[in-house]
């Protein structure tokens, strides 16, 4: 499966040069993508328009099959979301939050609970699974929505500054988790082994080099353009 971005232009009102400037992009499964930028030239915008959460105002963005034929699947159903602003429920606890994605994908709640604290244990939250998200720092939280894409059971990982509040430590055990789950057909933690062991994709907008040198390519957008 393929995340394509086809000649995409986004205008927003009140601008007057485009955020995106007919930006191609692709990504597909089994393969890690960076996108590196200037902080403004339109790198979440890009995430944003390839997870169907912002609009074109000219351009195409779509889900084909590995052989690039189109496909039904809607964008909204083809991504996780690792976001800057971690939109997690923060009365349940970590465990709850991590475990409604996963039966959301389809598992009954006993597995789905399972999955979820084998994922918070891979992202290093073993010992804070039973606490509310509202109590949690940044960085944990910021892992706890690492664990929920990892279980969504989508096809991609659309993330945006991933390790942006975690120290070097828990940088190395989110990578380690995420690109262990993305990449391989055969991951070495079965938590974090994609639906049906098809390797997943992930787009990572990131600033961190160490970050951008673990994934297969790097896109670099400047001023709205994709300049590689
Ligand atoms: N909804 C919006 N309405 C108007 N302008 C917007 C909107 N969303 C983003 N922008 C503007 O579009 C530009 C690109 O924003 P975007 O968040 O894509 O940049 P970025 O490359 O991810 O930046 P950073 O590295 O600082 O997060 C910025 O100038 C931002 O202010």
């Amino acid at each position: 499966m393929r995340l394509v971005a086809q000649a995409v232009t986004v205008t927003f009102p009140g601008r007057a040069t485009p955020v995106l400037n007919r930006a191609d992009f692709h990504a597909r499964q089994g393969e890690t993508v960076a996108i590196l930028g200037p902080s403004g030239s339109g790198k979440s915008t890009l995430l944003s328009v390839l997870g169907g959460l912002a609009t074109p105002s000219t351009g195409a963005v779509f889900v084909t099959d590995d052989a690039g034929a189109p496909t039904t699947m809607p964008l909204a159903k083809a991504s996780a979301w690792i976001l800057q602003t971690t939109n997690v429920l923060p009365e349940r606890t970590a465990l709850d939050n991590v475990a409604i994605a996963a039966e959301l994908a389809g598992l009954d709640r006993a597995a789905a609970l399972d999955r979820a604290a084998h994922a918070l244990a891979v992202v290093g939250l073993g010992t804070r699974m039973r606490a509310r998200t509202r109590v949690l720092s940044g960085g944990e939280v910021q892992r706890v929505v690492t664990a929920r894409a990892l279980v969504a059971g989508r096809p991609f990982i659309l993330a945006d500054e991933p390790t942006g509040q975690l120290d070097r430590t828990s940088t190395d055990t989110v990578l380690d988790a995420l690109f262990d789950g993305v990449r391989t057909t055969t991951p070495t933690n079965p938590a974090t082994a994609p639906a049906g062991l098809t390797a997943r994709g992930l787009v990572v907008v990131t600033h961190d080099p160490v970050v951008a040198q673990r994934c297969d390519r790097v896109v670099h957008i400047d001023d709205g353009r994709v300049v590689t």
